[in-house]
């Protein structure tokens, strides 16, 4: 982002506050956010919560803790697509924009998963930054009709 002509910028955060002045984006604030509970006790603990994102068009998340909750805190192997890595978390489109703080990190193709070693040293720098994206899961067919 350094690098971007601070025109582009000024430009992406002014479409940023339109959007949310026009409500096309909503800042949830909600007393889960901050509990201890990985996501896929959502459901449980806050069924409005759980209801009003699965019925958005995109969730935007942001922060590595927010990732390591979606992912119920599972260090899996870094191929896994992120869409399997969510679980039951995964409600709709979702887009993680997160400052690696830890080494838990899904959906890298082949060539990335390897230079994971290098990425894992600097993670604590807070060097990387990633911005990942997961489209909504598709319904079950009914094979029945
Ligand atoms: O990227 P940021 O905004 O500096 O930190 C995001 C964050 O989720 O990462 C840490 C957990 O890994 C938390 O302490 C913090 O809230």
């Amino acid at each position: 982002m350094k690098e971007m002509p601070k025109t582009y910028i000024r430009n992406l955060v002014s479409r940023w506050r339109n959007y949310i002045q026009n409500e096309k984006w909503q800042i949830i604030v909600r007393k889960f956010w901050c509990l201890p509970n990985n996501y896929n006790e959502l459901k449980s603990i806050d069924p409005w919560l759980y209801k009003t994102l699965s019925e958005s068009k995109l969730i935007i998340l942001k922060g590595d803790i927010n990732y390591q909750k979606a992912l119920g805190d599972y260090n899996r192997n870094p191929e896994i697509p992120l869409s399997i890595a969510l679980d039951s978390f995964h409600l709709t489109n979702t887009v993680f924009v997160r400052i690696l703080k830890s080494d838990l990190i899904c959906g890298l193709d082949k060539t990335t998963a390897k230079k994971l070693d290098t990425f894992i040293r600097n993670i604590s720098k807070g060097y990387l930054g990633i911005i990942q994206f997961t489209d909504k899961p598709q319904q079950p067919q009914c094979l029945l009709e």
